[in-house]
Parts: structure tokens; sequence; C-alpha cells
């Protein structure tokens, strides 16, 4: 039997859009078991009464792109997956399907496929490599899907700050928040993300966490899916006087606040922002991780 621990992620980190992602000490597993024949899937926890048991299963799709690849047909397969990661919030449970089905089924194969290989099909399968390459990989990872679908990436280490994670009682699948997109941006929102992107990226490198924080600013996903999160600018005004800063997850509609102190206030006043706007909402506080993937 093989077991996999795969890592929650946060994409975006503010103006980083489908760039960068960091990796989250918050875990789905996967157990596959060879069997005789057929398919079984067992689920426990976020996803038990609303995800397919069959090949529709997101985890058994990525299975079979290896599969397909290295031309391994398995028998049979049972898999036990057992979620925390809370699904179409903006917390990466798609990516951890990805990347958890294909380490496993490359596992299976005798490894036949590089981490590389992985990544690219991975990213292929996921549309944006900024959830899948964290997962996979851990840390902060940077990254651009370059011509022909391979990903061109670096990894940096996490930086020592906690995460407060406030997740709201409904879901937005990413081609909705995706949806809600403009076609063309103003070039002058373009300079002002690249420009936060690179002062965060040198923040983090350098430690400077105050730089951090001002970096985390965003002109060219999160105001336009404000509409998707009412109280995100009540939160981004009055949250950001205690935290670094706080951006939007991924494509939402969780809101994550970096911080160096004062994470339980946080969570709390963010969950009360939330009600506030009548939104049911809970916190969990996490850290970053530097590990990415790991089979036992
Ligand atoms: N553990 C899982 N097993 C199988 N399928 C999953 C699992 N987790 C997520 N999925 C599939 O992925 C979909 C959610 O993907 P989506 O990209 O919309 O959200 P997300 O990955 O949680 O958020 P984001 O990409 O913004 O971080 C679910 O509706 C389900 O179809
Ligand atoms: N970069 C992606 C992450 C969500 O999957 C987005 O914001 O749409």
């Amino acid at each position: 039997m093989l077991k996999l621990k795969v890592p929650a992620t946060t994409a975006n980190l503010g103006p980083g859009f489908d760039t960068l992602g960091m990796a989250l000490e918050l875990y789905n597993t996967l157990e596959v078991t060879k069997i005789e024949e057929g398919l079984e899937i067992i689920i426990e926890g976020y996803g038990a009464d609303e995800l397919p048991i069959d090949e529709k299963n997101l985890v058994y799709q990525a299975m079979n792109k290896v599969f397909k690849k290295t031309c391994y047909y398995p028998s049979g397969l049972r898999l036990r997956l057992s979620n925390q990661v809370p699904l179409a919030r903006g917390l990466g449970s798609s990516a951890t399907a990805i990347v958890a089905g294909m380490v496993a089924a490359n596992k299976l194969t005798g490894e036949k496929l590089s981490t590389e290989e992985l990544l690219n099909l991975a990213t292929r399968l996921e549309g944006h490599p900024d959830n899948v390459a964290p997962a996979l990989l851990g840390g902060i990872v940077v990254s651009t899907l370059q011509d022909k679908g391979r990903v061109m990436y670096e990894k940096i280490a996490v930086p020592e700050l906690k995460v407060v994670v406030c997740i709201p009682d409904y879901q937005v699948s990413t081609t909705e928040a995706r949806e809600v997109l403009p076609k063309k941006v103003d070039f002058a929102d373009a300079i002002f993300n690249v420009s936060h992107t690179a002062l965060l990226i040198t923040g983090l490198l350098n430690q400077d966490y105050d730089l951090v924080g001002r970096a985390l600013e965003d002109r060219l996903h999160q105001p336009y899916r404000q509409k998707l999160l009412p109280g995100f600018n009540k939160l981004v005004n009055k949250v950001d006087k205690n935290a670094l800063g706080v951006v939007l997850s991924g494509s939402g509609p969780t809101v994550i606040a970096l911080t160096l102190d004062k994470e339980e206030q946080i969570g709390e006043e963010m969950v009360s922002i939330f009600t506030e706007e009548g939104i049911e909402a809970n916190y969990l506080v996490t850290s970053p991780t530097n590990q990415g993937i790991i089979t036992y």
C-alpha cells in the first residue's frame, strides 16, 4: 500500500496572479492499494458527500494521465482519500487531488516520470502552475507556463510567519472566479503588479517582512473578484492594521492574513467582519511549509 500526504496551497499571494503559490501545513492524504479488479474509492472528510467515487474522480483522472503516458495499466485499485482541505475555497483542493494522484501513479509505474514531467502534466490538468507546483515541491514556488506546456519555476524558502486562514461557508469554483476577470487590463495596473511581485519576492528573500506586507497589493484580480466576496475591502482595511497584509487565497473565497503575531485576534476579527456581512466563516492558524508531497 502507498500512502501520500499532500499540502494545501495558497496561490497568487496578492500581486503574483497565476505566478506565486505557497504550501501550507494543512493536508489531504491518499492511500492506494492494488486490488484484483475494478476501482473502489472511499472518501473521508471534505467531499465525502459530493465527490464522485468512480472514474470521474479527479484523483483517478490524474492517475490515469500517468498510466496512459507510461503505458501502465493496473488490474484494480482501491483509493482512500482523507480530506482536510475544503473544496473550492481557494486552498488548492484540486491541486492536492491532481498532485497526489499523479505522484501515486508514478510510484506504481516504478517512477518512470521525472518531477519536471509530473509538474508539466499536473499543470496541464489544473490549467495553471501556481497551486500544483508548491503542492508537489513545497515552499513558495515562482512559476510560469512556457511554450510547449513546460513550466519554468524556482522554489524559495517560506517566511517564518503565521498564516491566518479565514474560510467563508460557501464555495466559489476557480472557473467562476476566472470568468469575472477582464480580457484586457490597464497598462498602469500591469506595471503595478509587476513591481509589487518583484518587491514581494525581494522582501521574502531578504526576510524583510515590512516590505512583504507593503508589497501584498494587487490590481489584476482582487478588485474584480470582490463581487464574489462581500466584505473583502472592509477586511483588508481593518485587519491590515494588525497583520502584515491580507489577500485573497487563490481564487477565493478564503482570505488569508500573513502575520508575525496576534493570530487569534486577527482570526476572530476576520470572522466578525464576515458575520457583519451575513456570511458564516471560520478561521484556522497555520504555517507555510517547505515540504511538498510526501510518500510513505
Ligand atoms: N480531494 C479531492 N478529490 C477529488 N476531487 C477533488 C478533490 N478536491 C477537489 N476536487 C475537485 O476540484 C474541484 C475544486 O477545484 P477548484 O479549482 O474550483 O477549487 P480549489 O482547487 O479548491 O481552489 P483554488 O484552485 O482557487 O485554490 C472540486 O469541486 C472537485 O471537483
Ligand atoms: N491563480 C489561480 C489560482 C486558483 O486556482 C486564480 O487565481 O485563478
